[in-house]
């Protein structure tokens, strides 16, 4: 995707920390250390019950394409420090243009159910390799995670109606949109309005006309008559530049000069004025007029708590909905705040070192080790419980599992063959080792997923937490280490 994009490598899409604090490894001696970093976000968005993960595919090409190029090693070479001397040795320079990838990275699949504090992906190598990719990683998993849990949130609203995104033109930027257009296919969205990246993505690209159609002529009729005349097959009549129901009406007559030539109407958009009711009433003409099939589509500001009040509280006729600002700039939470904490460091003995970053508010703390998370799975399928634990240290059937906020709540787990782990290889030693499914089958798998969880997990306000706790002799080592910064 990037390749499609942009013309050159992303390696410098970075900060530039993540650069200095390498070159102080390798000047320090330490750059090869073996480490262990995780990435992972702390609370769900939308004070949601869920979040769905995505972006891997961009990781996986971001990855793939990790060398500094010669303009990028240029462009390092021509930095200077404050004594106006070069920020960076030629040594380090030429470490850079060698550098072999090493790392290995096990990360939850794209459109996977995911939880605050679980890791979303698991970084292990040399410890300057891990620094360099951290900011691309989040910039990346952030963006889509965030954009595909509010496609999926909507998603939970439309139910099995049809919900195009119309998003492009009040997206963030040009990049913005189209990792927009993606996340919201992942997150159950059927089609885009935004054509260059239904190309580029491969998803189905669909719409409908705008307001100044209408207004280039001086009827609103004679619009829509001349409309269908050009585009017989693909009539979905925008009917509230003047006045809505009437403009339904001269929908209808041109329906039927439509079915004369043997075409069908496909429906009418709404978009403006009061969505229910409006489309009640045009509803009841269409159907009397004998266009029962005529969808109607409505836009204007939609969101998962419009949606569901117009569907569910309000009765509105509404089968296809377009939406567009409220998804794709995720406009009451404008980001995941997902961030990549040092999980561990071997030190000269070869031995692991497990390390935390402590902080007053204990949900920010974080966990140390070579994390992994384990889902368990009622009978008839749905999910249980997660519990994280630490895979240098063998997994026992019976296990006990922490609340990490509340060490008074535990529970008994089996982990049997029922339970599965979510982190799967991506890379092994710089290799990659994973084939990226189709975004059909991620939107596939995102559906499944939220038929796996209970409804008080799904609903907007106050939903139930998810169980997530912390392995019991993983809960025990944190303690250990947090008491030991502490003396
Ligand atoms: N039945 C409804 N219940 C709740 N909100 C609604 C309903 N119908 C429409 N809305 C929302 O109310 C807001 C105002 O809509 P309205 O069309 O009156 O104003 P507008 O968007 O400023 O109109 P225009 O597009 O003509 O400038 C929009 O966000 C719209 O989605
Ligand atoms: O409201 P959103 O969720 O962002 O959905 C996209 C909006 O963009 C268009 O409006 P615009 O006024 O830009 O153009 P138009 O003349 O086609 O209505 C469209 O009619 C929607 O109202
Ligand atoms: O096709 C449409 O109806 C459309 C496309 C972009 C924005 N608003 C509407």
């Amino acid at each position: 995707m990037s390749k499609d994009l942009y013309a050159h490598s992303l390696t410098l899409l970075t900060d530039l920390y993540q650069i200095t604090m390498a070159y102080a490894y390798w000047k320090n001696g330490n750059a090869e250390k073996e480490a262990i970093f995780h990435g992972y976000f702390r609370k769900n968005p939308f004070n949601g019950g869920f979040t769905i993960c995505a972006g891997l595919e961009y990781v996986l090409d971001y990855l793939n394409n990790f060398t500094f190029d010669d303009s990028d090693l240029e462009y390092l070479s021509s930095l200077k420090d404050n004594d106006n001397q070069p920020l960076f040795e030629e040594g380090f320079i030429d470490y850079l243009r060698q550098l072999d990838f090493q790392l290995s990275i096990d990360a939850v699949e794209e459109g996977t159910l995911l939880f605050p504090s679980e890791p979303f992906i698991r970084v292990r190598g040399p410890l300057l390799q891990c620094q360099l990719i951290e900011t691309a990683i989040l910039n990346i998993i952030n963006f889509q995670t965030l954009i595909t849990t509010k496609a999926a949130r909507l998603k939970i609203a439309a139910k099995d109606d049809v919900l195009l995104e119309f998003g492009l033109r009040r997206a963030q930027g040009i990049d913005g949109s189209i990792g927009a257009t993606r996340a919201a296919y992942i997150g159950g969205f059927d089609a885009t309005s935004n054509v260059l990246a239904a190309k580029l993505l491969k998803i189905p690209v669909k719409g409908t006309h705008a307001h100044s159609w209408i207004m280039s002529y001086d009827d609103e009729l004679k619009a829509f008559k001349a409309y269908a005349e050009a585009m017989p097959t693909n009539c979905i009549f925008l009917v509230d530049t003047y006045n809505t129901l009437e403009g339904v009406k001269k929908a209808i007559e041109t329906g039927k000069e439509l079915r004369e030539k043997g075409h069908e109407m496909i429906g009418v958009r709404l978009d403006s004025g009061d969505l229910a009711y409006l489309s009640i009433e045009a509803r009841k003409l269409l159907d009397n007029a004998g266009f029962e099939k005529a969808s109607i589509v409505a836009s204007n500001d939609l969101d998962e708590y419009l949606i569901n009040s117009l569907k569910i509280e309000q009765g509105a006729k509404i089968s296809v909905w377009g939406v567009g600002t409220k998804l794709v700039t995720a406009y009451d939470q404008p980001a995941l705040g997902g961030v990549y904490k040092l999980g561990a460091i071997k030190n000269d003995n070869g031995d692991w070192e497990y390390k935390v970053k402590l902080s007053e508010q204990i949900n920010k703390i974080s966990n140390p080790g070579f994390l992994q998370v384990r889902r368990m799975k009622h009978k008839d399928g749905k999910y249980l419980a997660d519990m994280l634990y630490n895979e240098n240290t063998p997994l026992e059937k019976n296990s006990v599992m922490i609340d990490p906020n509340n060490s008074f709540r535990t529970k008994s787990i089996n982990c049997d063959e029922n339970s599965f782990d979510l982190l799967v290889p991506i890379f092994e030693n710089g290799k990659l080792v994973y084939t990226s499914p189709t975004l059909h089958e991620i939107q596939c798998k995102t559906l499944k997923e939220l038929t796996l969880i209970d409804n008080s997990i799904k609903r907007f306000y106050n939903p139930h937490e998810y169980p997530v706790g912390l392995e019991k002799s993983l809960h025990m080592m944190k303690l250990d280490i947090i008491n030991q910064i502490k003396m």
